[in-house]
C-alpha cells in the first residue's frame, strides 16, 4: 500500500507530527512518501492514502494546501485514495482539519479521519497570553501528539472514521473570515508586521533562502519583503542573529521540535 504525508510547515511542528503518521504507517507495511508542498511540483499517482497537514493560522488550515491538492491530486490519478487531515495549533481554536476535510470531500474523495494537534506555539510573541512552552509542558505535548496519532490511526486500521467534532457555525465563520484575511492581511503579513534590525542583520541571506514562498530578497543591502507572505513565521525564528522584529519588538526565537517526536518521548 502506498501513502503520502503531504505537509506545509513554517517552523517544523507540522512536519514533526507528519513523521509520527509515517512511523505508524510503516509499522503496518505502507510505503510512505513525505511531501513538502513548497518543494514538490508533480502530479501524484496511485496512492491509497493521503495524510495532509498544515499549521493553523487564523483558526483554519493554510490555503496553499488547497492549491496543492487542486494542482497535483486528482481522483482520476488516485481512484482508491482516501484522506486524513490534520492541523497543528496552539491556543484552542482550530478548525483547519475540518475545513480542509470539507474542501477534500467536495473534490469527491472520502475523508476517514480529521484531527487537530496542540503543538508548541510559534507565535507566542504576538499572543502574549500564550507564552512559550516550558520543558515539562513541551514533553507532555509531544506525548499527546504521539498518542493522538496512534489513536487516530488505530481507528483507521480498524475501518472506523474518526472526525473531530467541533461547532459547525464557528468553523464556517472562521473559514469565511480567513478567506477575507488571506487576500487582505496574510499575504502582506511580513510587510505589515515585520522589520529587520539593520545593525544586527549580517546579510547572510538565510531568511532569503529558507522562505518557503520566495517572499524575501536582499536588495540595496536591506532585507525586503513582497506580498507573497505565507505568514508562517519561519524567517522570524530562523535568523542566526535574531535580527527580526515583530511589531517593532525583538523576541526570543522558537527553537522548534529538534528531533523526530518518536525519539524525544
Ligand atoms: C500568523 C500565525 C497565526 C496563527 N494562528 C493560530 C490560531 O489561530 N490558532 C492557534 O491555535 N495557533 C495559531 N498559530 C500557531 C501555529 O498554528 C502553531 O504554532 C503551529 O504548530 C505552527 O506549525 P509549524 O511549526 O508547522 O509552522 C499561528 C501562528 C502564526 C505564525
Amino acid at each position: 500500500m502506498k501513502a503520502a504525508v503531504i505537509y506545509f510547515t513554517g517552523t517544523g511542528n507540522t512536519l514533526r507530527v507528519g513523521e509520527v503518521f509515517k512511523a505508524y504507517l510503516e509499522n503496518i507495511a505502507y510505503n510512505v512518501d513525505m511531501i513538502d508542498i513548497t518543494k514538490h511540483s508533480r502530479n501524484l499517482k496511485d496512492y491509497d492514502l493521503f495524510i495532509t497537514g498544515t499549521p493553523t493560522q487564523n483558526s483554519v488550515s493554510t490555503f496553499n494546501m488547497n492549491d496543492f491538492i487542486i494542482k497535483y491530486i486528482s481522483k482520476k490519478n488516485n481512484p482508491k485514495a482516501r484522506f486524513i487531515t490534520y492541523v497543528t495549533h496552539s491556543w484552542g481554536t482550530a478548525f483547519g482539519h475540518l475545513t480542509l476535510k470539507d474542501f477534500i470531500s467536495r473534490r469527491g474523495f472520502e475523508v476517514v479521519g480529521a484531527r487537530a494537534f496542540i503543538a508548541p506555539n510559534n507565535f507566542y510573541m504576538f499572543r502574549k497570553d500564550e507564552p512559550k512552552f516550558e520543558e515539562k509542558k513541551f514533553q507532555q505535548t509531544l506525548r499527546n501528539i504521539y498518542d493522538g496519532v496512534w489513536n487516530l490511526m488505530k481507528s483507521f486500521t480498524d475501518g472506523q472514521v474518526q472526525i473531530d467534532q467541533r461547532s459547525m457555525l464557528k468553523k464556517n465563520l472562521w473559514y469565511a473570515r480567513s478567506i477575507f484575511t488571506k487576500y487582505t492581511v496574510f499575504s502582506r503579513f511580513a510587510k505589515m508586521m515585520i522589520k529587520v534590525d539593520s545593525d544586527k542583520c549580517s546579510k547572510c541571506k538565510v531568511c532569503v533562502n529558507k522562505c518557503p514562498n520566495n517572499n524575501i530578497v536582499l536588495s540595496n543591502n536591506r532585507i525586503q519583503f513582497s506580498n507573497q507572505c505565507l505568514a508562517c513565521g519561519r524567517c522570524l525564528h530562523i535568523c542566526p542573529k535574531n535580527a527580526y522584529l515583530l511589531s517593532n519588538k525583538p523576541f526570543e526565537q522558537y527553537e522548534g521540535i529538534k528531533k523526530p517526536i518518536v525519539e524525544l518521548i
